[in-house]
């Protein structure tokens, strides 16, 4: 599959080059010159397929020729080992589990595919890597552990200093060898400001080969599409109308979620449900797309204040507002009303979601509101031990520690502190 750069200035590139490079030269997004949908016996027959077959298919036409079709398959099995259950609240909504992947964050899938496929782009270990990755909780975490001890790649994670939960911090902080953690004096959106500029440092590009593991590239964002079609398996039989609340940040997987939609998923409607950094809520209310600062919140891993993804999900509907408003509503919501939330999903269904989750179940009920016909599935997309303090505060229960929490909990956190641009670039040349 060849990709084109959003930013249109550079020349179109295969999978594997966009992999590698993460981003355009021209810093613009790679996004696929083709979505060729599935044919309608792939959804008919969706029953009879397991969840690697369906992602092997799905994900085929963005990954071919670069990735034989023995090697993908071998990738997908591999990235897909655990389950992706969808629970039913009731028989308006639903929720599809994401988190129960090694570090409980729905971040595990793309960042275990995009591990596989950089590996066997580097079979012959031949071109050193570092992959870089800006992270406001989750991404790091699932990056660290999916790329640990990949030969040939060396990853570097920026997080906001004071800004993720303490679990997430752990898993990104503690796992040493290719791993190395930078806490940055800043914000989520500096962190990948500096991701991308690095990207253009011929400093930097003229001794190493960068790359991103954030959803801007392609390897992490579209594997983010499979989490559409195991729910539309899982609840086709019942439901005919399936809208998708997805809890959005960066807006990689609700777009992937897109992506499924083009490639034929009968999806009826997506609702982004957001915090308090409201940008694209204000978009759909205003037609003005305007980034700011973002602000603290507890769903953290949602605190993004200029979504990269939303350039792509443009580009889907070719930059028509009206289509665009009419496959997607938004809406945001205070630290205050995803608390309530929180509290009524565990009082109502005897079910405890994290605070993302939790908005996501908001952005249901209000979608309900107005579509009452509407099933609506709630992405749960993380663990909601791993905001342990909020959640537990507000539920008045404690809460078990999968495995997978327990296993961080008494590890040491090692992390370098930067404060700006020149910080990064002087760790990455080795001079600090
Ligand atoms: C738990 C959780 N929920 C939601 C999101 C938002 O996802 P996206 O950035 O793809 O919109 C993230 C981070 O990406 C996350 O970690
Ligand atoms: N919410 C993310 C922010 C980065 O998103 P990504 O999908 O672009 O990696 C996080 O948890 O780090």
């Amino acid at each position: 599959m060849n990709y084109y750069s959003l930013n249109r200035k550079a020349p179109d590139t295969n999978f594997e080059n966009a992999v590698i490079k993460g981003l355009a030269p021209d810093r613009g997004l790679y996004f696929p010159r083709e979505i060729k949908p599935l044919p309608v016996s792939f959804f008919e027959d969706i029953d009879s397929k397991s969840y690697p077959e369906i992602a092997f298919e799905a994900i085929k036409q963005f990954v071919s020729p670069e990735i034989p079709e023995d090697i993908l398959k071998t990738i997908v099995e591999e990235t897909l080992s655990f389950d992706f259950p969808v629970v039913k609240l009731d028989d308006k909504i639903s929720t599809l589990e994401l988190f129960h992947g090694p570090t409980m964050a729905f971040k595990d899938v793309g960042a275990r595919f995009m591990a596989r496929c950089l590996a066997y782009f580097n079979k012959n270990n031949t071109n050193e890597v570092t992959v870089l990755v800006a992270t406001s909780g989750d991404t790091g975490g699932a990056v660290a552990n999916g790329f640990l001890g990949v030969k040939g790649v060396n990853v570097v994670i920026l997080y906001p200093s004071g800004k993720v939960s303490d679990i997430q911090e752990k898993q990104l902080t503690t796992l040493g060898q290719n791993i190395t953690a930078l806490e940055v004096d800043g914000v989520f959106d500096d962190c990948q400001d500096m991701v991308k500029r690095a990207f253009l440092d011929a400093q930097l590009t003229s001794k190493m080969q960068l790359t991103s593991a954030n959803s801007i590239n392609v390897a992490r964002w579209l594997p983010q599409l499979f989490y559409f079609m195991f729910a539309y398996k899982q609840l086709h039989n019942q439901h005919d109308a399936i809208v998708f609340s997805i809890p959005s940040g960066n807006f990689g997987n609700i777009c992937a979620g897109m992506v499924a939609q083009q490639l034929g998923l009968p999806v009826k409607h997506f609702i982004a449900s957001n915090n308090a950094n409201n940008v694209v809520t204000e978009y759909l209310e205003t037609e003005h797309y305007n980034p700011k600062p973002s602000v603290p919140t507890i769903s953290n891993a949602m605190d993004v204040g200029n979504p990269s993804n939303f350039i792509r999900i443009q580009e889907i509907y070719n930059n028509d507002f009206e289509r665009l408003q009419a496959n997607l509503s938004s809406f945001s919501y205070t630290d205050d009303e995803t608390k309530t939330a929180l509290l009524e999903i565990y009082e109502r269904y005897n079910y405890v979601s994290d605070p993302h989750g939790a908005i996501g179940y908001l952005g249901c009920k209000d979608h309900l509101k107005t579509n009452p016909n509407a099933h609506c599935v709630f992405l749960e997309t993380a663990h909601p031990t791993k905001f342990l303090d909020v959640v537990e505060d507000v539920i008045k229960t404690t809460v078990a520690l999968p495995p997978q929490i327990e296993a961080v909990m008494g590890k040491e956190k090692v992390a370098l502190q930067i404060s700006d641009y020149e910080g990064l670039k002087a760790f990455l040349l080795g001079t600090i």
